[in-house]
Order: C-alpha cells, then structure tokens, then sequence
C-alpha cells in the first residue's frame, strides 16, 4: 500500500447541522502539489480543517505523517495557512515571524528565509497593518513556512495576488515538493490546476475527481482543465 503524507477515508464533517462533507476519500503522495479546486462554499476549507485537526468530524479517518490529524505526535510537522490572516497588526513583518517561530520552535536564521521565500524582503521592517491585501497574505504564508513543515495545508495562498506573484509562489510550491514537502494547496484559479501533480475536484461536498491534470483531460475529452471540470459535473448531473 502506498505510504500517503495525507489519508482521508471516507470522511463526513457536519457544520450548521448541515453536511458539508460527504464521504471523501483521498490519498497524497509524498512530495507532491495536490491542487484542491471548487465553487465557493463546496466544502475545501473544511476538508483542510480535517486534514489540520482542528475540525470536528463526524465519521471517517484523517491520518497525516501516520498519525491520526491533529495529534500531538504530527504537530509541528504540519504547516497551516488559512483564508484569513491572523497576524497582529501592530507588528512589523520581521517581529510578527520571530513571535511564530517561538512558539513553533523554529531556528532564528528561519525568519529571514522564509521572508526571502514569500518575496517580502522589502518590507521585512513594514507594520503588518499597513501591508496590502498581497502582502498581508504573503506574511501568512510566511508564518506557515515556518519551521520546514513536512506537510503544508494552503488555503487559497495566492488569493488577490498578481499573476507575476502567483507565479513566483507556485514556483516556491513546486521547489518545495521538490525537496520532499508534501502540499495540499486549494485554488479557485484553474490556471494554477496545471500546475499540480494531482486535483482533487470538489462539488457540494463530494469529490468529482482525484486524478493528474493529464488524467483528467484524457478521460474527459477537453484539453482545458476549467472545461474538464464543467464536463465532470455534467456527468454526475445528468
Ligand atoms: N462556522 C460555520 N458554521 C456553519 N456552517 C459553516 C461554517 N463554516 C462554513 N460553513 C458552511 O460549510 C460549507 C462549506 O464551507 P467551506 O468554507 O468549507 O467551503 P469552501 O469551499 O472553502 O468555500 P470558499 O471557497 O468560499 O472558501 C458551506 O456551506 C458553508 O456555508
């Protein structure tokens, strides 16, 4: 059996007394981007929430590194960036790092990479409240780099970002997986799909697909990967 970073068996996570997550079962590989895409409100920032430990779920299994999500024995080793930055305002992005490396216990020299990493070197000294929507979401990211995680959990990182930032930073997604991180990253943006070792297609809390970019556009016929995705809904609608 393949030895998954991330397992997820049949999960079910229930929020508002509703279902949001309906029995998803997925697998990813060591080392790999894995692009999780979908419509607003289909459920990838609860999925996420399983794959951290910090949601409640109701039926299925989450493992991370081998560990049940969430546990002790996996802390530290998973990192997390979520859709709202919560970084205090009245700090500087160089002070904001070094408070987060304490308390994950990360080396001091992390903070200047992982500054360098997310293209903020020139506002290393800035107040984190006077940072742009960009910048505010590239100090995030910052904080999740911190600490070398072995696992990286990104929840829409290149949200407001311009396309020459966006690229930058799936080239540092892409160099990560490289050097053996494992990153579970949720998009909107199907031009940032190509870009991914695996999708994980989502709708109303189900998974559509699970397959390679490649996979999906051979078994649907359509070369765009936006396109691909329209024909996997029309097969489950019709
Ligand atoms: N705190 C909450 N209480 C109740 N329901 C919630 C809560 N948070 C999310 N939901 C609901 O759970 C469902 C899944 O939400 P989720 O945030 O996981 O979706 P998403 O795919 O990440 O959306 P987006 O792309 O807009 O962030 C939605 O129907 C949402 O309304």
């Amino acid at each position: 059996m393949m030895n998954y970073s991330v397992a997820v068996d049949r999960l079910h996570v229930e929020r508002g007394g509703r279902e949001v997550v309906r029995g998803v079962s997925f697998g990813v590989e060591p080392g790999t981007v894995t692009g999780l895409l979908g419509p607003s409100g289909c459920g990838k920032s609860t999925l996420m929430r399983s794959v951290v430990g910090v949601q409640i779920i109701r039926a299925g299994r989450v493992t991370v590194l081998g560990h049940d999500a969430g546990t002790r024995a996996v802390r530290g080793r998973v990192g997390y960036a979520t859709q709202d930055p919560a970084i205090y305002p009245d700090l500087t992005v160089a002070e904001a790092l070094r408070y987060f490396a304490d308390i994950v216990r990360a080396p001091a020299s992390d903070v200047s990479r992982v500054i360098g990493e997310v293209g903020l070197r020139d506002h290393a000294d800035a107040l984190i409240g006077r940072l742009s929507g960009g910048q505010h979401s590239r100090a995030n990211l910052a904080v999740a780099l911190l600490g070398d995680p072995e696992v990286l959990v990104l929840d829409e990182p290149t949200v407001g970002l311009d396309p020459v930032l966006r690229d930058e930073l799936w080239e540092l997604f892409t160099r990560l997986a490289a050097a053996g991180t494992t990153l579970l990253v949720s998009s909107h943006v199907m031009d940032e799909a190509a870009r991914c070792h695996r999708l994980l297609l989502m709708r109303d809390g189900a998974l559509l697909a699970s397959d390679t970019p490649q996979r999906l556009r051979e078994r649907t016929g359509e070369s765009d990967l936006e396109r691909a995705f329209l024909r996997l809904i029309q097969e489950v609608t019709t």
